[in-house]
């Protein structure tokens, strides 16, 4: 069975990840295509470095070349937003990356994009859903993979230089040129080696990477930035006095942060940053898009800047779509993943991380200096953030309790108002909030508290593990 999450399709490998769901969602989508009278357009494919994603992405091309549709393959492994920019700017009609992003190595899938290389939302994806239960095993056809790039059905390409191109455009190039910074790259093991060094080899800073060699187990490691997974890249800055450490997750998506003192910059303060320095430094005007479980932070930036600050479910397609509404400035996730007007409509780890070396030179400030200003002119606010696993049954207990029935525990703070969009949220009258909701991309039920402080928010998640008895 094919099920989309917040994030695309994802499974474990030999389980549901293998040759015959991944040609059934070829066949789905190519089925999607006809009814939409679009197939002649073709499709963009491409694929990240774990096990199995060159594979898949040739298993899908096969399909799609039976169908008549033509594949238009990029032929080495690639960041996410690379295939989305390139939907985007050729506007096609769809485009699928073969990956599991920031997933344990034992998980693949695959990510379907749209018109304007955005994610594709709900509706679509309930749709390709349906269109892939109603294919008969029968129906599924493949050519000979030489043979259709013999005919032209699939063709191969590789746009990287125009994506790092619009990049490059799209920043203050020079200034990051007088500033000669030294930075440590850590794509952990995944896609994002290639552009990330070469734009910044390009703004002549001093790179040095780690943890660029091809594995698919990643270092036994998950694939994803944070302050426990980038402890070599930490050491690396700190040991050899660098300006920063720049990680980017699987599929380069998503971007970690350590600063020049070796600390982890949550997702949520990159955000923040990026926003701010937009709008005092650049002069940009306009609001920001966050997810509910995203720091609010940025609306007390928007705030002090007359600006708003917009709320929309998690899953980066509710802050596109919301982005393009209201011309926001900025959009992003505490899960990491952030755009910039003008930029692609999905996010993109390696723009971001241009985007905050940039911010670096042109303050020629130090990130925790930044952060300094912005919280003397904007205030302050403390996130505590919890994950916790479930057993089946516990899991319907709590979305019993928590959505069925919408039970609250016992709060020792006013209460504004509650939300139900996604998960139980609860707004607290002194600015503070706390969201339970379950993960889209894991097993997994989330908390995330925000509170004027750190003891007062790790006191309500407390709360929250008594009352579900996690
Ligand atoms: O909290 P989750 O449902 O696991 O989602 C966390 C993140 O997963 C994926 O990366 C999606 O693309 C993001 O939009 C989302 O924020």
């Amino acid at each position: 069975m094919i099920t989309f999450g917040t994030g695309g399709w994802r499974a474990v490998i030999g389980d549901e990840f293998t040759k015959a769901n991944i040609q059934l969602l070829a066949k789905a989508l190519s089925n999607k295509m006809k009814e939409e009278k679009i197939e002649t357009k073709g499709i963009v494919l491409g694929y990240d470095r774990r096990f199995l994603s060159k594979e898949a992405m040739r298993w899908a091309a096969q399909v799609f070349a039976a169908e008549g549709i033509t594949a238009y393959l990029i032929n080495k492994s690639s960041p996410t937003p690379l295939i989305m920019f390139y939907v985007m700017k050729y506007d096609y009609p769809y485009g699928m990356m073969i990956t599991a992003s920031h997933n344990p190595a034992i998980y693949n899938g695959v990510k379907v994009f749209t018109a304007g290389g955005r994610d594709a939302d709900e509706k679509q994806t309930n749709a390709i859903e349906n269109y892939a239960k109603a294919v008969k095993q029968e129906e599924i056809k493949e050519l000979e993979y030489e043979e259709a790039v013999r005919t032209g059905q699939i063709r191969e390409i590789y746009p990287l230089n125009e994506y790092l191109d619009n990049i490059i455009d799209a920043v203050d190039m020079r200034a990051i040129r007088q500033r000669g910074l030294k930075i440590a790259l850590d794509p952990m093991y995944g896609v994002s080696e290639t552009s990330l060094k070469t734009i910044l080899l390009t703004a002549r800073c001093e790179v040095d990477t780690i943890h660029e060699r091809h594995d698919t187990l990643f270092g036994g490691k998950l694939p994803s930035p944070s302050a426990a997974t980038l402890k070599a890249l930490r050491n690396r800055v700190v040991e050899r006095g660098y300006d920063l450490g720049i990680a980017t997750d699987g599929d380069a998506d998503r971007i970690g942060i350590i600063d020049d003192k070796g600390r982890f910059l949550h997702p949520n303060e990159i955000l923040v940053l990026l926003y701010y320095y937009l709008v005092k430094y650049k002069g940009w005007r306009g609001p920001v898009v966050r997810n509910l479980a995203t720091t609010h932070m940025l609306d007390k930036v928007a705030q002090r800047f007359g600006e708003q600050c917009y709320e929309v479910p998690v899953g980066f397609k509710h802050i596109s779509a919301k982005m393009n509404e209201t011309d926001a400035i900025i959009g992003g996730e505490s899960s990491g993943g952030l755009t910039v007007r003008g930029h692609i409509n999905g996010k993109d780890g390696i723009y971001a991380a241009t985007l905050l070396v940039e911010m670096i030179a042109v303050t020629n400030k130090k990130l925790s200096e930044i952060i300094e200003d912005i919280e003397e002119e904007c205030g302050s606010i403390y996130m505590e953030e919890r994950d916790y696993k479930f057993t089946l049954e516990k899991k319907e207990a709590i979305y019993t309790t928590l959505m069925a029935e919408q039970k609250l525990p016992e709060l020792p703070y006013p209460i504004e108002k509650i939300s139900y969009k996604d998960g139980s949220k609860v707004y607290f009258k002194n600015g503070g909030w706390v969201i339970c909701r379950f993960s889209g991309t894991e097993p997994l039920l989330r908390i995330f508290c925000e509170m004027p402080t750190l003891e007062e928010a790790a006191k309500i998640c407390e709360i929250y593990e008594t009352f579900l008895n996690l």
